[in-house]
Order: structure tokens, then sequence, then C-alpha cells
């Protein structure tokens, strides 16, 4: 149900630039009436971007994920474009923020509240059949630069609905001869965003991600290998104080055997995310290792990039 009217109309389009997304660019424009500051992505339209919209209005009603505000459809020099006015997210990207905190400590405490919070947004898509498959830090920006801002996830580029038709699933109803691929593609989407979410994890309790390439190739052979192997560690300083239970949930979120990996359900159940308000209190390195590390963090932000596509194709082909 997108409006035809012309989107200039309502808003002024302003040309700073807030940022890239896969299909399309996203510009900070103001309500022409109310004066009010949104977030504008630029989509041309075709079967993708009506994807990216319809899921996105469907988990749009989540306080954990950025809202849409309206969408319209223009045609601009002969080409057709959905237009996305979403709320205007001014409190930066979650890593930005923590970077920020450098000097006061950033506790495990609040590294278990933003958990709760990204966990809270994948909940919300995964009990609605709905897998983000971009879930990495540029995508989870902040409503405020205030101490009470509440993170949010964007960007449903990937996003796909992630159908099991269970009627088939369950045994009483599967016949002995079916293909196991006729039974509906695999909900191995849903634990990429459970192996994003353990990676995001990670980062937030050191600073640092858990795979890298060592000779600064982006995705070198041997990376691809230990996040296939799940070779990672929990290195000293950074991580002797932090609590075994986070460590546990880490690798439950990393486990290289998708149908191993927890699900959502099992991470929002688990004790460091339900009870985040009962995780010690106890001073992270976080802020002061993303800021030794922040002339490479373009890097990790393109590590993650390759390592989510590698993965999306490989549970595609699953
Ligand atoms: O980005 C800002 N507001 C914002 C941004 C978005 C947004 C949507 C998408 C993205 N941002 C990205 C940009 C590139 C990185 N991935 C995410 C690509 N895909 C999207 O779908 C949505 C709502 N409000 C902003 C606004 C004012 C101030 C500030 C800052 F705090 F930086 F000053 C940021």
């Amino acid at each position: 149900q997108p409006k035809t009217t012309p989107l200039v109309d309502d808003y002024e389009i302003s040309d700073t630039v807030l940022g890239l997304g896969i299909n399309g660019k996203v510009v900070q424009c103001t309500n022409r009436r109310t004066k009010q500051n949104f977030a504008l992505k630029v989509l041309l339209d075709n079967e993708k971007a009506r994807r990216e919209v319809d899921l996105h209005w469907r988990a749009s009603g989540c306080k954990h994920i950025v809202n849409i505000i309206d969408v319209y459809e223009n045609t601009y020099s002969g080409r057709k474009c959905l237009l996305v006015v979403m709320e205007c997210m001014e409190g930066g990207e979650l890593f930005q923020r923590i970077q920020e905190k450098a000097d006061s400590s950033f506790t495990e405490r609040e590294a278990a509240h933003i958990m709760r919070e990204i966990c809270e947004a994948i909940y919300y898509l995964h009990s609605r059949d709905i897998a983000h498959r971009d879930l990495k830090p540029e995508n989870l920006l902040y409503t405020t630069k205030e101490p009470n801002a509440i993170l949010k996830l964007t960007d449903f580029g990937f996003a796909k609905e992630t159908f099991t038709n269970d009627t088939l699933q369950t045994p009483c109803y599967t016949p002995y001869y079916v293909a196991p691929e006729v039974l509906g593609p695999q909900k191995y989407d849903k634990s990429c965003d459970i192996w994003s979410l353990g990676v995001v994890m990670y980062i937030i309790m050191c600073g640092f991600p858990p795979f890298y390439s060592i000779n600064g190739l982006s995705i070198s052979p041997g990376m691809k290998k230990r996040i296939r192997s799940g070779q990672y560690d929990f290195p000293d300083p950074e991580w002797t104080n932090v609590s075994q239970a986070a460590k546990d949930l880490i690798k439950g979120m990393l486990n290289v055997d998708p149908s191993k990996r927890l699900r959502i359900e099992d991470v929002l159940r688990n004790k460091w995310i339900a009870q985040y308000d009962a995780v010690p209190q106890t001073p992270l390195c976080t802020g002061r290792m993303l800021k030794e590390g922040e002339e490479t963090w373009p890097e990790v932000q393109e590590e993650m990039t390759r390592s989510l596509a590698t993965m999306r194709v490989d549970y595609d082909q699953m």
C-alpha cells in the first residue's frame, strides 16, 4: 500500500547522506509540516526491493527494529523507485557509542543489556519466520546520543522468509519416500543470525572479532577454515575477567554446525541474557580495544560482510 503522491510534497530531502545500504542510499529528510527529521532510503523498484520493504514493514512493530513511517512509490527520470521513510536514528552505530565510552568503564552488565536488546529484535523476526541474514555492527543503530537511547536493527536487504511447512515436517504426515529437500528450505537461515549474534557479542565483550585474517588479507583462506572449524579463543588479558557464562553463551552461538547452534529462544532463556541486570559489573576493555583498532575497523566490517555473504550462499545450498 505505498503512497503514489510525490514524496517531495510531504518531505524536503536534504543532501546529508547517512549511508549506503545493500539495495539503496540513505539520506536525511525533513517533514515539511512538522519539521521533524527522518531517514529516507531510496530503492529502485524491483522484486528485491519489494521483498525488503515488505519484510521491513512486517518487522516494524518491534521496539528494537528501526520503524518505517511511510513508503512512497514515485518515478524519477522514468525509473520507478520505492522511497522508505524511517525514524531517524541520531545516536550513530553501536560500536562508535561503546568506543566513545573508552574512558568511563563499560561493564559486562551493560554488554548483557545491549545483547538483550539485539536478541529481542531477532526473536521478533524469527517468531514471525523472518531471517535478517545481515546482522552486523553497522546495522545496529541508537535512537539518540542520550544515555537512555534504544538500540535498533536496520537494513532488511537480505532478509527472507524461512518457511518450514510444518505439516510435511511432522513425522505423522511425512510420507516415508519424500526427499529432505522437498520438505522446503531448512531453517538454517535463522542460524545465520545466531552466528552473527555470537560474533557481535564477542566484539562487545573485548573490542576485536573472534575470526580475522592474519596476513591482513580480508577472508584469507586460513580465515575461512578457522571460521568453518570454529577456531577462535578467549585470549588473556582481555578475557581474563569475563564470566564463564558469557563465554559459554558465545560458544553456543558460534557452534560450527548450524543444526547444533542455539536457537533465539535458547539465547533469550540463557541466564546471562534473561537476568542481564544480575550480571557482574566487571569493567571490560572493549572501548580501549576499539579505539586501538580504529583504523582497522573497516577491515573488520568487510570481513564480517564477506563471512555473511559466504554463509548465506552455503546455507541456501543445504
Ligand atoms: O544514520 C543515521 N540515521 C539513520 C540511518 C538509518 C539507516 C538505514 C540503513 C542504514 N542506515 C545503513 C547505512 C550504512 C550502514 N548500514 C546501515 C544501510 N542500510 C540501511 O537500511 C536509518 C535510520 N536512521 C544518522 C542520523 C543522524 C545523525 C547520525 C549520527 F549520529 F551519525 F550523527 C546518524
